[in-house]
């Protein structure tokens, strides 16, 4: 059913056909690296577009801008991997996370999921093995998504255009959504035919202030301005335009990657643990966290500026 809905899709939106993937192909593709020995950042993938506009700080770029950077099955183990490797680049202290183009993102790749579909339902005609195979599609997905959720530096997505289906999926994962005038948010998942099932439904009613219009916008799959966005939570800044968004995305991933790196990703590991635990939970978890964390040379260079009123931050050490 999943393949006629989409299938339907594709035949209004009259996209090209392209060739015919397996899903061991999804799960196995290698994103074409440059590793040079200067650069500290080595990523070079097909579908993102990686820079580093200032120090410690690391811009994703969605790349697909004449698709609408639509997820097509490259991105998902793309998007998996390059937040893997920023979690783990002790370089890099903020991501921004933009799209290249008209829009953030349109979503899932429709003819890439119909081919996927097409080929392996054609491989399998009993129920319980085409669960099997969606059950592992979607964890797939869900991985990819998990990835940008858990890195531990804080995730910055500044939002211009549409941003639809699996692109409310991502911005979720994100820690601050910042957006132009002109976006749009759209879970459209209802008008076709199945619910969200890449964080949607989970993250942006624990997020978000308003649950009455989360669960509107879900339902109703009805496009939710910019103002609106931000009325309801979803965003916290509105800007006029992507460069004046893009300049204030760059403050403030500067300020925060001036900050001890101990301290915030200390702060979002935490954040991301009390969101899915009770409060006596999460307390728990800071006494463990801070009984090591506290000793850090962080705290006492952050506490001596601060003591001190110092104007410029002190210089922490890569973490
Ligand atoms: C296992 C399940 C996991 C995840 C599930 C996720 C669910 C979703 O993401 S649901 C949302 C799916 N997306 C959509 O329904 C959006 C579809 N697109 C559109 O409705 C329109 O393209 C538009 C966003 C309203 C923009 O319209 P317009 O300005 O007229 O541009 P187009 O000419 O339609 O598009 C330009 C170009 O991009 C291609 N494209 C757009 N969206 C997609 C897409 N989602 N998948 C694949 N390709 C897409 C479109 O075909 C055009 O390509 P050409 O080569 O120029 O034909």
């Amino acid at each position: 059913m999943v393949a006629n809905v989409i299938c339907g899709l594709m035949g209004r939106l009259a996209v090209r056909r392209a060739p015919i993937l397996r899903i061991e192909s999804l799960a196995g593709a290698v994103p074409n690296r440059k590793f040079s020995e200067k650069a500290t950042y080595t990523m070079s993938y097909e579908t993102l577009d990686i820079t580093s506009p200032h120090k410690h700080i690391l811009h994703v770029q969605l790349n697909r801008p004449e698709k609408l950077n639509a997820m097509n099955k490259v991105f998902w183990r793309e998007i998996l991997d390059c937040f893997r490797e920023i979690s783990d680049d002790t370089d890099i202290r903020a991501v921004i996370l933009t799209g290249a183009g008209r829009m953030f993102s349109a979503g899932l790749d429709i003819q890439d999921m119909n081919d996927l579909l097409t080929s392996q339902f054609s491989k399998k005609s009993d129920v319980a093995r085409r669960a099997k195979y969606l059950q592992s599609l979607i964890g797939l997905y869900q991985e990819s998504f998990n990835a940008v959720e858990k890195c531990q530096k804080p995730v910055i997505s500044a939002i211009h255009g549409g941003c639809i289906g699996s692109g409310v999926d991502l911005i979720a994962a994100c820690d601050i959504r910042y957006c132009t005038q002109d976006a749009w948010f759209q879970v459209k998942e209802v008008d076709l035919g199945f619910a969200p099932d890449l964080g949607t439904l989970q993250k942006v009613p624990k997020g978000v202030g308003n649950n009455s219009m989360v669960r509107e916008m879900i339902y109703t799959a009805r496009k939710v301005e910019a103002g609106e966005a931000k009325g309801m939570g979803l965003v916290s800044r509105v800007f006029p335009n992507k460069e004046a968004m893009m300049s204030e995305v760059d403050r403030l991933a500067e300020s925060i990657a001036s900050k001890s790196p101990v301290a915030v990703q200390g702060c979002k590991v935490a954040l991301n643990y009390s969101r899915d635990h009770t409060v006596s939970e999460g307390l728990k978890f800071m006494q463990c966290w801070n009984m090591t964390m506290l000793q850090s040379e962080d705290v006492i260079k952050g506490s001596e500026a601060v003591a001190k009123r110092e104007k410029k931050p002190p210089h922490f050490s890569k973490l």
